[in-house]
């Protein structure tokens, strides 16, 4: 049984999933899934169009109701404690843009209004550095280029000091000078506040380099998982890009790993 008791010394994981189940009639979108993501750590959740890495994360945003399982932030269970869940939770997806008619600084405040930050005015000046929005504070962020409304949604994502950062497809439409930007700056954001961050991504080069352990997922169940630096080896492949065609072609030839 999943409860919400640490102990002191054992300071719970980022998030723990456990036997997380969606079903839409006679579609099972996520079958029995369970995964942990500690702090500090990257861990990228990978598979073919379909497979469920969206309904799993709109489940740990508290957005989707699950048709069973549970799922614990910090410890607090998002059933029972969903506020405390909630609070220091965040999350940036390109499907999900911010308020187009509005300004970069007036997004800030609001969401920060909305998030209830402390010493607001302050949090904001320091994610406009950290993110280089100076020049575009008082831009709508309607007619920002991707990578520049990236950066925003990030500083926005960051506005409640999350501990734990859900990332869906964060680099999908920009350049690779602005992705691998965007890169660096989440994996130093994560190194520095001890943040866990599950990263949705279909660019295998970028989960090879950003991400400390990834998750096959086809069907709505856990195939694989690992280090993405040597998966591909353990399993007579090249490259992380191998594998992942390899198992998205043929998912009965992998047991699923679900709890
Ligand atoms: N509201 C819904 N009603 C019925 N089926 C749904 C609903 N939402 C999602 N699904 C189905 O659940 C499955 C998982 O969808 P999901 O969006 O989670 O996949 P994904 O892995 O994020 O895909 P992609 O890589 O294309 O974004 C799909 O088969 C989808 O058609």
């Amino acid at each position: 049984m999943i409860t919400s008791t640490q102990p002191l010394s054992d300071p719970a994981p980022a998030l723990i999933v456990h036997a997380l189940r969606k079903q839409y009639g006679t579609t099972v979108a996520v079958d029995g899934v369970g995964l942990e993501v500690k702090h500090n750590e990257i861990v990228g959740l990978l598979g073919p169009n379909g497979a469920g890495k969206t309904t799993i994360i709109n489940m740990i945003l508290g957005i989707l109701e699950p048709t069973a399982g549970a799922i614990l932030i910090e410890g607090a269970n998002l059933a029972t404690e969903r506020q405390q869940a909630l609070s220091r939770t965040n999350f940036a997806a390109i499907y999900a843009p911010l308020p187009g008619n509005m300004t970069v600084y007036q997004n800030l405040k609001i969401f920060g209004m909305l998030y209830g930050v402390d010493n607001l005015g302050a949090r904001i000046e320091s994610l406009i550095a950290e993110f280089d929005l100076e020049r575009y504070r008082g831009q709508k962020c309607g007619v920002l280029s991707s990578g520049e409304q990236t950066r925003v949604a990030l500083a926005k994502a960051m506005l409640n000091e999350p501990q734990l950062l859900l990332l869906d497809e964060p680099t999908a439409s920009l350049d690779p000078a602005s992705a691998h930007d965007i890169r660096a700056r989440l994996r130093a954001f994560a190194d520095r506040r001890h943040c866990g961050v599950l990263w949705t991504s279909h660019n295998m080069y970028e989960v090879a380099e950003v991400c400390d352990r990834v998750l096959f997922l086809a069907r709505g169940r856990i195939l694989l998982e690992g280090d993405p630096r040597a998966l591909p080896r353990a399993h007579g492949r090249e490259t992380l890009e191998d594998l992942f065609i390899h198992i998205a072609r043929e998912p009965l030839a992998f047991g699923s790993t679900t709890s």
